[in-house]
């Protein structure tokens, strides 16, 4: 098969074990992303299948009118908005689901509520700028302990944060659908009464839902405007959970309030088209909540077996 692997940004997945699991196949690995869909449908006219990482390319109707070679989309991960799966049908293209860990992205939030609630990365730029300990400038930071975190969806994710809250004596609160709160209510957790309650309780808030037309937009302004003057929200799940432009107007106006974010409206992010960028109070990280050796490995082997055991099966 020639199998064209797209927006391999980091340039990763040849160094990566299970590569060699496509070794009797003709591949090609695209590091750069094509946006134009007429450049991107003559770069892989030839393919028979395309290997996506995450959702960075759009797969329509247009796009697949240009490929009429095309046969199999093996998604790393869940298969989500980025791919019409109908519109996949209709061409005869077959789309397969791959699998993540809860992992990597786990430790990532964790690490974004622990720098954040310390202010490691102003203390850290500032000492490689030849300032010891110019606390005077930068906020104190604060100690977990003790404090409530808020988490809004109660899946693989949402739970292990709840588990890491729980190794550092925080309370945790969950909101969300009927089953998340009783689900965390059965492991011992609280489940806020209302929204808004969750909102004006939480020191952390957590967002960890999948979006979809449900939960877009989830996250409004009044939401964020409801929250302690101090506190912190953490988005690594999708910008688009919060009501557009809401997280930099509710940041912009407080500056006592924090934010720590993974994912962003317009990726890739720059500050052109990101203004959170701008803001002290938010504390950014380029979407890598994935970005880690052993889910690279899991979201590429799962990729790669999906495609080989289609192979065997509809040969
Ligand atoms: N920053 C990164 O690199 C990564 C981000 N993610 C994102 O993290 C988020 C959580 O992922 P997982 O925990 O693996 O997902 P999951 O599928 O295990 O859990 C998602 C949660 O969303 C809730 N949910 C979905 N639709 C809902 C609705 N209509 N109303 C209320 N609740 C609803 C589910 O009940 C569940 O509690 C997702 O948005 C995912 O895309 C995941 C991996 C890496
Ligand atoms: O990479 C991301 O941002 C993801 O959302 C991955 O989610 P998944 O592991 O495919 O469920």
């Amino acid at each position: 098969m020639k199998i064209a692997i797209l927006d391999d940004y980091q340039d990763v997945v040849k160094k990566l074990d299970c590569f060699a699991l496509l070794n009797d196949h003709d591949v090609t690995v695209f590091t750069d992303t094509l946006i134009d869909e007429v450049a991107l449908a003559e770069r892989l006219f030839d393919f028979d299948a395309l290997v996506l990482i995450r959702e960075r390319t759009h797969i329509t109707d247009s796009l697949l009118s240009r490929l009429p070679n095309l046969k199999l989309i093996s998604q790393t991960g869940k298969v989500s908005n980025h791919i019409d799966v109908s519109v996949c049908e209709k061409h005869g293209v077959k789309v397969l689901e791959g699998r993540g860990s809860p992992v990597a992205p786990s430790e990532l939030c964790w690490s974004l509520i622990m720098a954040a609630s310390r202010n490691l990365p102003d203390y850290v730029e500032q000492f490689k700028a030849g300032e010891w300990q110019q606390s005077g400038s930068l906020d104190l930071g604060r100690t977990l302990s003790g404090l409530t975190i808020g988490i809004w969806g109660f899946g693989k994710i949402g739970q292990r944060i709840a588990k890491y809250a729980s190794a550092f004596d925080m309370k945790v609160m969950v909101w969300g659908s009927e089953s998340s709160r009783d689900n965390a209510v059965s492991m011992g957790f609280t489940a806020a009464e209302t929204k808004q309650a969750f909102f004006q309780k939480a020191d952390i808030v957590s967002l960890h839902l999948r979006l979809n037309d449900v939960t877009r937009g989830c996250v409004k302004r009044s939401d964020l405007d409801v929250m302690k003057a101090d506190a912190l929200l953490v988005n690594t799940s999708r910008a688009e959970l919060i009501e557009e432009g809401a997280l930099y107007a509710a940041m912009a106006s407080n500056p006592t309030k924090r934010a720590a974010i993974d994912v962003y409206e317009t990726e890739p992010a720059n500050l052109a088209n990101e203004p959170l960028l701008g803001l002290p109070n938010v504390l950014c990280s380029p979407h890598i909540g994935y970005v880690e050796r052993n889910s690279y490995e899991l979201y590429f082997s799962v990729a790669f077996e999906n495609i080989l055991q289609e192979v065997e099966t509809h040969p």
